[in-house]
């Protein structure tokens, strides 16, 4: 559910007429920040700095909390008043003193100390949701600094429910607004946290959990959470065997784009498929096989175009198909009973289609179908549709009521007929890169065939794939910059998403 600040507020304000003391608030909200900053780094594995910049409202208390964790680990905390002139909250007073004598203040924050360990991660409690940009004053020169520590000395930034000059209700950002690498929206996400509007500045987000307060707000739109995917991805049975486990055929690949065929069909190997087989242009077969992992099957486009659907539990269509593929793609389209996933060139074969030849394959489709359409492809497909991505996405499912709509990009949104719309809150900037849509489509088709429902397959892949992304990048053993990930990178972290998940 999306909630705007005022429904937030006035939700708080119930608790506290109701409680009076908005401490325990504060020590579960700031707990769960610090679990949500553990996910990218935990205390006890690297060892570096938590700079908290503290405004006068409580976000600045959750901070206190939320390094208490890090603190006890033996990160080195400093702390900073961002509004010298106005005292620290009372709240913020009593758990920066429980930090004890590792949490020292700065005076300034010109530049970082070049002894402090890395990593640096700053913690911005500046404002809250009860404030609204144009920033002013001291908070506008912390937010400066800030976003010059993280472009020049590579700081990893954590705002508090939202990056401190963003309007919680429209996304509108301050020219000076905090630009998160992970935002902790406590309770509930705020409207504008997922506007397009908010793309350059909220990054990763992590709903915190905080069921003592029940805001109203709307729940036609929400972001994906943890809790909504352990109940959805069910652990193997014990007695599955790999034709039970899912079967997945890879509709993917022609010379000079084999590579896309063997991600995806890597990337459903490793999000559980028990059987991963390739079909591909006779052409190509001996290149795609040769860049597959031996557990992986490869064979020809069937002369006569006919696959025994039986065979399979769900398909991956598209991937380096080619643009002379557009006949197989569209009989594909036409008669497969399983869901399908249908990504890159099997869009584009739909594109090229009239809309009377169109309509029926999307309205009415043979089989459940996942469309994961990136914007370009999404153009092509409805380029008469105007508004937010959020608009849009909502306008193309009711047009095609038969297919859900997985639309790629910064904030993946998951759209079906009967369901909310869902954005996807993981991942980062170094996915977009070459093959990473097919990475998502492999994920994709082996949570189909695994049996899950096509609009939680294509929210669960996108979870995954994004949280995957995390680990390889921040987690992993061999973890590097946040650009230099590839795809493989993903799928070779797939199974630590999964874990994750599962290690609530
Ligand atoms: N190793 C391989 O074999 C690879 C094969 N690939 C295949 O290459 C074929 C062509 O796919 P492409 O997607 O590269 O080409 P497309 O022509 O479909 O898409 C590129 C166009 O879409 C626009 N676009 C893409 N992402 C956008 C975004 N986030 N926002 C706005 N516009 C965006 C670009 O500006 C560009 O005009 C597909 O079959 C694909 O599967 C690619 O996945 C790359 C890797
Ligand atoms: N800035 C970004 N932040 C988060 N995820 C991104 C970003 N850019 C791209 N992605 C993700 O990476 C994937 C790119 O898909 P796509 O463009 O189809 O790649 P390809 O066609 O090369 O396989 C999508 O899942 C998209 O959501």
């Amino acid at each position: 559910m999306l909630v705007s600040p005022q429904q937030m507020l006035d939700a708080e304000a119930d608790w506290m007429n109701a409680h009076g003391n908005a401490g325990t608030l504060m020590e579960k909200a700031g707990l769960g920040i610090s679990r949500a900053i553990a996910g990218h780094f935990p205390p006890h594995l690297r060892r570096g700095t938590l700079v908290l910049a503290l405004g006068p409202g409580n976000n600045a208390g959750d901070a206190c909390v939320a390094a208490r964790p890090f603190a006890a680990a033996g990160w080195t905390i400093r702390w900073i008043a961002a509004c010298p002139e106005r005292p620290l909250s009372d709240l913020t007073q009593k758990n920066l003193a429980a930090l004890g004598e590792c949490a020292k203040k700065l005076n300034s924050a010109h530049e970082p100390d070049p002894d402090w360990p890395r990593p640096l991660v700053v913690v911005d409690g500046l404002l809250g949701i009860g404030a609204r940009p144009p920033l002013r004053g001291p908070v506008a020169a912390a937010t400066q600094w800030i976003n010059h520590w993280r472009t020049v000395h590579n700081a990893f930034t954590v705002s508090i429910d939202l990056p401190t000059g963003l309007d919680g209700t429209t996304g509108e950002a301050d020219t000076h607004c905090i630009v998160a690498d992970l935002t902790a929206t406590v309770c509930q996400p705020k409207t504008g946290l997922v506007t397009d509007n908010a793309s350059p500045y909220v990054g990763r987000l992590e709903v915190i959990p905080l069921p003592e307060l029940q805001p109203a707000g709307d729940t036609t739109h929400q972001v994906t959470t943890r809790q909504m995917l352990a109940a959805w991805l069910p652990r193997p049975a014990h007695d599955q065997h790999k034709s039970t486990a899912g079967r997945v055929l890879v509709v993917a690949g022609s010379p000079g784009m084999t590579g896309a065929a063997a991600l995806t069909a890597h990337a459903a190997l490793r999000s559980g498929a028990g059987l991963v087989t390739i079909i591909t242009h006779p052409s190509s077969i001996d290149q795609v096989a040769a860049r597959c992992a031996p557990e992986i099957m490869v064979q020809p486009f069937p002369s006569d175009d006919h696959i025994d659907w039986k065979s399979f539990d769900a398909v991956a269509l598209g991937p380096g198909l080619g643009a002379n593929s557009d006949t197989l793609a569209c009989n594909i389209l036409r008669q497969c009973p399983l869901p399908v996933v249908v990504d890159a060139d099997a869009l584009n074969a739909l594109s090229r289609l009239s809309v009377a030849e169109r309509s029926p394959l999307l309205d009415q489709p043979a089989g459940p179908r996942i469309l994961t359409p990136h914007p370009g492809e999404f153009r092509r497909l409805a380029n008469d549709l105007t508004g937010t991505r959020a608009e849009r996405a909502r306008a193309f499912t009711e047009r095609h009521p038969g297919s859900v709509l997985l639309l790629k990009g910064q904030r993946t949104l998951t759209g079906s007929q009967d369901g909310p719309l869902l954005a996807n809150p993981t991942g980062h900037a170094g996915m977009a890169t070459a093959g990473m849509g097919d990475t998502l489509t492999g994920i994709c088709a082996a949570f189909a065939a695994r049996g899950l429902a096509p609009a939680i397959s294509a929210a669960a892949a996108a979870w995954i794939h994004g949280r995957a992304a995390e680990i390889a990048s921040f987690l992993g053993p061999r973890h590097t910059a946040v650009d230099s990930l590839t795809a493989s990178d993903v799928i070779d972290h797939i199974g630590s998403a999964l874990d994750d998940l599962r290690t609530l």
